[in-house]
């Protein structure tokens, strides 16, 4: 059986009862740490408080190796800890696919998403969100417009855009929202369009988290602190989501 557990926003406490008698029963317990991560935790703390040893898994490890993963599935019961939950904004349906196909038992025990989280901390509607998109680090000459792209045509539709930013993992480097608006300003600017607003949000799930609206300058201006960071370009706002970030996220 080859069982995949959410692990929520922060830290060891997050997971769901199911999840932890889940974790605590498996033979082998995998985490992949590459699509996003509990920045309140270790794996030291995370190997405490579940009773296991934990297998860290990287990005050729799940999409191009699975085979140790699915080889302990097949023999046994193994867990696949995924932060946030298994199967939103990652690409974790590949290697259940694969599982069935070996004939190996598979399940979901779901965790608490940042897809969710930003709704309540920011108050914009969740049925209002159009596509999402992620804004990745540039690399030498490559500068993808797609982000810009999906704002773009999100906005002209009137909804509002969720934008992942990227995670290095090998240089445990994390994209802040200032950053992140750096980039999208420049390929705003490249492609002609004006984001009004946006809305920053730091370490959901914690008992610290930092939600922030403003323009451009406001944004790089404010200090959101450590990572995890993710922002939202809104849509036209509604009376009450305009009154919930004044109350809640500064907007003046
Ligand atoms: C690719 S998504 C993976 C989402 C995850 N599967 C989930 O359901 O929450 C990871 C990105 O979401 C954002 N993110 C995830 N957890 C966060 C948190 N607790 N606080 C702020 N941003 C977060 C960051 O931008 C991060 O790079």
């Amino acid at each position: 059986m080859l069982t995949f557990i959410g692990l929520g926003l922060c830290d060891e406490y997050d997971v769901s009862v199911r999840g932890l008698e889940a974790i605590r029963a498996a033979d082998a317990v995998f985490l992949e740490v590459y699509t996003s991560v509990l920045t309140g935790t270790t794996i030291p703390r995370l190997e405490e408080y579940y009773g296991k040893k934990i297998t860290p898994l990287y990005r050729e490890d799940v999409e191009l190796h699975p085979e140790p993963v699915l080889d302990a599935a097949a023999k046994g019961d193994a867990v696949f800890l995924t932060a946030g939950d298994s199967m939103v904004a990652t690409t974790h349906a590949d290697i259940r696919i694969r599982a069935a196909e070996r004939g190996i038992q598979t399940r979901i025990i779901h965790g608490a998403s940042i897809t969710t989280a930003v709704c309540g901390l920011c108050g914009l509607q969740n049925y209002r969100f159009g596509k999402s998109v992620s804004v990745p680090f540039p690399y030498g000459k490559w500068f993808p417009m797609t982000p810009i792209e999906v704002i773009s045509a999100n906005l002209a539709q009137n909804l509002h855009t969720l934008v992942f930013l990227d995670i290095q993992k090998d240089k445990e480097r994390y994209m802040h929202v200032s950053e992140a608006v750096d980039l999208l300003e420049e390929q705003a600017a490249r492609a002609g369009v004006r984001i009004p607003l946006y809305v920053g949000i730091a370490r959901a799930g914690s008992a610290t988290p930092v939600v922030h609206a403003g323009d451009a300058e406001e944004m790089r201006r404010f200090a959101f602190g450590d990572p995890l960071h993710i922002m939202v370009v809104p849509g036209e706002l509604h009376d009450i989501e305009r009154e919930y970030l004044v109350r809640f996220a500064g907007l003046c």
